[in-house]
């Protein structure tokens, strides 16, 4: 079974259609990449599958339950763009607080080792930068050992040795059977990715492997391959 269905997704925003009647499928267990150009719709279809946008119309199933179900609750993680974190707490705390909630205290020094931030772990969230405050909201998704891990631009800012931990982290989660759906707009990072989701202007462009892509396009580098794929639908 795949872990999200989206059928026919239509979703408004305000008078923009920020997703237009997207239908597709992510399977388990891998690694799929949501790329795009800023403004195609990528976290609004993130927030379409977590259960948080309004006015979705269409059909959204994951891991078999409508989208936003109860049941859902404990096995999807979800890092939005903007860390969500309590700034008034340590980092530690912070994780500590998310494993609470989940029954998942054993995990919160892995989940801060799998960030980098085990020495940063008594310091507020107020001290910290940019990339490390993202840092602890993955720690948060991490220890609470979702099923299903949607990750919004979670590289965004990071410098390249922490971005290639992450990916490292990421492929190591959906080996042990986790789903990762990660979006980003950086096209160095498709090649991090098993599957790849490729959309513009709300709509999707393709579902393809990075291989498949290249082969389909005759382009190595990834990016010409989408620019190739977008024009060649233009035409
Ligand atoms: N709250 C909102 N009200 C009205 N329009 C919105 C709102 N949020 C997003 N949009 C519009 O919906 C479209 C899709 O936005 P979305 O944030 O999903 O794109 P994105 O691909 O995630 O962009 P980025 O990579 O820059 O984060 C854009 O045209 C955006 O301007």
């Amino acid at each position: 079974m795949d872990a999200i269905r989206c059928e026919n997704v239509t979703v408004w925003r305000g008078s923009v259609t920020a997703v237009d009647d997207v239908s597709l499928t992510v399977p388990r267990g891998r690694i799929t990449g949501l790329l795009g150009p800023s403004g195609c719709g990528k976290t609004t279809l993130l927030r379409s599958i977590v259960g948080t946008q309004k006015n979705v119309t269409g059909n959204v199933e994951v891991l078999g339950a409508p989208a936003g179900s109860a049941s859902l609750r404990h096995r999807v993680g979800y890092v939005t763009q903007a860390a969500s974190i309590y700034t008034d707490l340590t980092v530690e705390q912070n994780v500590r607080y998310f494993a609470t909630l989940f029954g998942a205290t054993d995990g919160v020094q892995g989940a801060l080792e799998a960030v980098d931030l085990t020495a940063r772990a008594g310091h507020l969230a107020s001290d910290l930068s940019g990339g490390q405050l993202s840092r602890v909201s993955i720690a948060c998704a991490l220890v609470t050992k979702p099923s299903l891990l949607v990750l919004d631009e979670p590289t965004a800012g990071l410098d390249p040795v922490l971005r290639a931990d992450l990916w490292t982290r990421f492929a190591d989660l959906a080996a042990s059977g986790v789903t990762i759906l990660v979006s980003s707009h950086v096209m160095d990072e498709a090649d991090r990715c098993d599957d790849l989701i490729l959309m513009r202007d709300g709509r999707l462009v393709a579902q393809l492997t990075p291989r498949d892509l290249r082969e389909r396009t005759e382009k190595n580098n990834l990016e010409d391959a989408f620019l190739t794929l977008i024009q060649g639908r233009a035409a």
